[in-house]
């Protein structure tokens, strides 16, 4: 019966009252070292949540849905409240003032990013956004990173009449989908919309960085996109070495899962940049990098090398621009559809818009966004109501602060809850009703500033994302050009299911029976 109750160690036999006795050891230190709880300056208030239990902390109760449960939390223990999760401590911010406060009021603060072994994982530990990093490199490696995405997108296109390279490719793409889509319509009779639109949008960010673009059917471009779809997944469930840490040292089938994934998603970036390296424009990336080694120089920064020109650090820059740019704007376009069927009326509302403003005769440009109030107002309220990155990437603190009284100490792993702000009842009418009116003003000749800038999609502070603009007009031009000569639908009898799936970026469920009409054929010249 003993040897049944036993499990084989490494070194041998390791009985179940041995594992008992360092469970009450374990659970016997953890509760010493609890009662040693680190001492708070005078006048500060102590941060307060949930109690957790040991190791795991409040893992249960955060279940499959941790944005809508912290929400809950919120409610009971306020906008700056800490969780446990594993072993590790979490500041969990909600409230759109209090995060304003903490990102932007005090950026240089909470601009970190945690030491999770997850992270160490992601291109090499070298990453942009997910490296610890964030001092004078860091800051250096962003701004090449901005000025490489501004070189590739706002420059003026050289051989056609858009107005710049971004608008170029997104017409360019967009046509090629509305193309595809007839196709597919013809052929098949009903499809589903992603499977095509993440090639579209991923050829976007190739065209800008190599000239490049890939066929709908090109397998390893799908392979890659799968990857990516289970990292999202993988990442989803979290992985217990960010919070467990000891955990690193086990074997782990998921850990095994996300570093194959993230190799074999670097081998794949690493062989397009091989391939068009030639394309690559390296003099204006050569031009940024030597004034960010000056840069560097006056700041007396030690580490100028690690920004200096390289093949690697170009793949290092489209990693992380690749990475982070693909999956956010085919995320958002794929939402956008899935609301344009639930809603029909709003759909029209959209069309009458388009034939108004931009007619038949021309395709639609970036110029036209500030007369596309009712399409922009759409736009928004996708954003705010699919909430599909419920939470901003982990930010963690560089130094002891205080934040709305509360003392918060250095190094603490903090989560922001975009999704709450979304849907604060203190913020919106009927947050869960999707009305992209509530951002015209009453007239509706306006969008209404101060409601759209409640919107929290993109980050805030010195973190904010830097691919915001191009994101938004990315999804601008391509649901207009979508919408200009097609009216979306699903088969009969068949809904689309608009309820969202819990990830790094949350998905709906993926929908087969999409349904296109042609409304008319736009001219080429335009
Ligand atoms: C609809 C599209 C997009 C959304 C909703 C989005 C949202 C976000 C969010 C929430 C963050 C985290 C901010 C934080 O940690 O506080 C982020 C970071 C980032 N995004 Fe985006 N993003 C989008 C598109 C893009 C695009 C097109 C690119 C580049 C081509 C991009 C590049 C980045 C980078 C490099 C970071 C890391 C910044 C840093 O850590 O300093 N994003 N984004």
């Amino acid at each position: 019966m003993k040897a049944a109750m036993s499990l084989v160690g490494s070194q041998g036999i390791i009985s179940v009252t041995e594992i008992l006795i360092a469970s009450a050891v374990f659970c016997l230190t953890f509760m010493v070292i609890r009662s040693f709880r680190q001492q708070i300056p005078k006048g500060l208030k102590r941060l307060s949540g949930p109690r957790g239990y040991p190791l795991i902390g409040n893992v249960l109760e955060l279940g499959s849905n941790p944005h809508l449960i912290l929400t809950q939390m919120s409610q009971k223990y306020g906008d700056v409240m800490q969780i446990q999760i594993g072993t590790r401590p979490v500041l969990v911010l909600s409230g759109l003032d209090t995060i304003k406060q903490a990102l932007v009021k005090q950026g240089e603060v909470f601009m970190g990013r945690p030491d999770l072994y997850s992270f160490h994982n992601i291109g090499d530990g070298q990453s942009l956004t997910f490296s610890t990093d964030s001092g004078e490199v860091w800051r250096a490696r962003r701004k090449l990173a901005q000025n490489a995405l501004k070189t590739f997108s706002v420059s003026p296109s050289p051989n056609s009449s858009s107005t710049c390279l971004l608008e170029e490719h997104v017409s360019k793409e967009a046509d090629y989908l509305v193309r595809k889509f007839l196709q597919l319509m013809e052929e098949e009779k009903r499809f589903d919309p992603y499977r095509y639109m993440v090639v579209s949008v991923t050829n976007v960010i190739c065209a800008m960085c190599f000239g490049k673009r890939y066929n709908h059917d090109d397998q390893e471009l799908l392979s890659m996109v799968n990857l990516s779809n289970e990292f999202g997944e993988v990442a989803a469930s979290g992985n217990p070495a960010d919070f467990i840490p000891v955990l690193q040292y086990l074997p782990s089938r998921a850990m095994k899962i996300f570093k194959d994934l993230n190799k074999k998603f670097d081998s794949f970036v690493q062989k397009i940049v091989k391939e068009h390296y030639s394309s690559f424009d390296k003099d204006n990336i050569r031009d940024i990098t030597d004034s960010l080694i000056e840069h560097c120089q006056e700041k007396k920064v030690d580490e100028p090398a690690n920004i200096q020109l390289s093949d690697q650090k170009i793949v290092n820059i489209v990693n992380d621009l690749f990475g982070a740019g693909f999956d956010t704007v085919t995320t958002a376009l794929s939402w956008s559809l899935m609301y344009l069927v639930t809603y029909p009326e709003i759909q029209k509302k959209i069309h009458e818009e388009l034939d108004q403003t931009i007619g038949r005769e021309r395709r639609p440009r970036l110029s036209d966004r500030p007369m596309l109030l009712y399409t922009e107002a759409f736009i928004l309220e996708m954003f705010r109501h699919s909430s599909f990155l419920p939470f901003t990437i982990p930010h963690c603190t560089t130094r002891d602060t205080v934040l709305n009284g509360y003392f918060i100490p250095k190094d603490l792993c903090v989560f922001v809850n975009q999704w709450q702000v979304n849907h604060d009842e203190k913020l919106w009418k009927d947050p869960s009703t999707f009305n992209p009116e509530r951002f015209l003003s009453a007239e509706g000749t306006e969008v209404n500033r101060a409601e759209s800038e409640k919107v929290m999609m993109f980050g805030l502070g010195k973190r904010k994302c830097i691919g915001e603009s191009i994101g938004r007009w990315e999804v601008f031009l391509f649901l207009t050009t979508l919408l200009q000569q097609l009216e979306f639908s699903v088969c009969d009898g068949e809904k689309a299911d608009i309820t969202p799936q819990y990830g790094l970026t949350m998905k709906h469920k993926r929908c087969e029976h999409f349904q296109i009409k042609e409304r008319f054929e736009v001219k080429k010249s335009g």
